[in-house]
């Protein structure tokens, strides 16, 4: 009987790359204070005993890095472990534990590029493990319970913190200091609760099996920068972003992506000398940039990150630099995607 059980559990990969899930203070009392990427997949593991009656978990340790520091390279290679993973008959579901810095970054960039309908799951942690009420115990437990589970496939790239079930593509690190850091400007997905997942909506947008992206056909990212906006801002970031050789430029803007009349003539002329620019908000909750709303984009021929916020439209401006650079093309992505 128990043998029968245990070949029915889901078979789930557990793909570490560091961050503060792997993180460890000198004592309980240190939540902020501490080393990120230090504690091996298997101790992660090991730490959670009731991991065993969700599914048959094993654990690779792919990189161990704090997640400001990871790199296009770092992208590629575990969006490509992904893939052959999830090509692989004997694996059902894909957790992926990372910091919470860049998060939201590699849970969107898997969501355009990984041609599955399995599910990935990426979970990180606010407190290290080392600490008081630390938070990545019951992450990694809740990510892998929707891994393991039938109804989060084909549902995008998923993220699991604080309970709530989040796409990868919405979700944003909208705090540094609070468990309660990640939200969707459009809300969670569902929720996971003593390891069962509750569903309420679905994503709209393209992704996984329905994106035109594959990892197989992407050998490098073009370089994508973001320059931030701000009252008496110049155009000094913007025009060294270009000459050290970024192919398209975010504007991290002020409210609806709006640009300082101290800019605007830069970015024309970047415009005509080929960079891409692509107009995004640094709003706190969420912007949502409209095409010809605030700049005249159709006249200079830019790009609208709409509901992206800039690290995201990095993100997807990089993903289809690989396919086009035709600006239109570049638009129309930036409403499917
Ligand atoms: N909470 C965290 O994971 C933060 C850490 N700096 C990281 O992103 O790796």
């Amino acid at each position: 009987k128990e043998a029968e059980t245990q070949t029915k559990l889901a078979n789930v990969v557990v793909l570490a790359t560091g961050g503060t899930i792997a993180g460890a203070g000198a004592s309980a009392a240190n939540s902020a204070t501490y080393q990120a990427a230090k504690v091996g997949v298997e101790q992660l593991i090991a730490g959670i005993p009731e991991l065993s009656k969700l599914a048959n978990v094993r654990g690779e340790q792919v990189m161990q890095i704090a997640s400001e520091s990871i790199t296009n390279e770092n992208l590629l290679q575990l969006g490509r472990r992904v893939a052959e993973l999830a090509d692989s008959k004997d694996v059902d579901g894909i957790v992926i534990t990372h910091g919470t810095d860049t998060l939201e970054e590699t849970a969107y960039f898997l969501n355009l590029v990984e041609k599955t309908d399995k599910p990935i799951i990426v979970v990180g942690s606010m407190r290290p493990g080392t600490a008081m009420s630390a938070d990545g115990m019951l992450n990694l437990y809740n990510a892998v319970a929707v891994a393991s589970s039938k109804e989060a496939h084909g549902k995008g790239v998923l993220v699991t913190m604080n309970d709530e079930i989040q796409s990868g593509r919405d979700v944003s690190k909208m705090i540094n200091i609070k468990t309660e850091a990640f939200k969707s400007a459009w809300g969670p997905l569902g929720m996971v609760v003593e390891g069962k997942s509750y569903w309420f909506r679905l994503p709209a947008k393209r992704h996984t099996m329905d994106s035109e992206f594959d990892i197989k056909n992407i050998k490098s990212l073009p370089d994508v920068e973001i320059a931030y906006s701000y009252g008496n801002v110049s155009d000094t970031a913007y025009k060294a972003l270009a000459q050290s050789g970024a192919k398209a430029i975010i504007h991290a803007g002020t409210g609806n992506g709006s640009v300082s009349s101290r800019v605007v003539p830069a970015l024309q002329a970047l415009r005509k000398d080929g960079v891409q620019i692509i107009r995004s908000s640094h709003v706190n909750a969420g912007g949502f940039v409209l095409r010809n709303a605030e700049q005249p984009d159709d006249k200079y021929d830019w790009v609208v990150a709409h509901d992206l916020n800039p690290q995201k439209a990095r993100i997807l401006a990089m993903v289809a630099l690989t396919k086009t650079n035709d600006s239109k093309e570049l638009q129309r992505m930036f409403w499917e995607y």
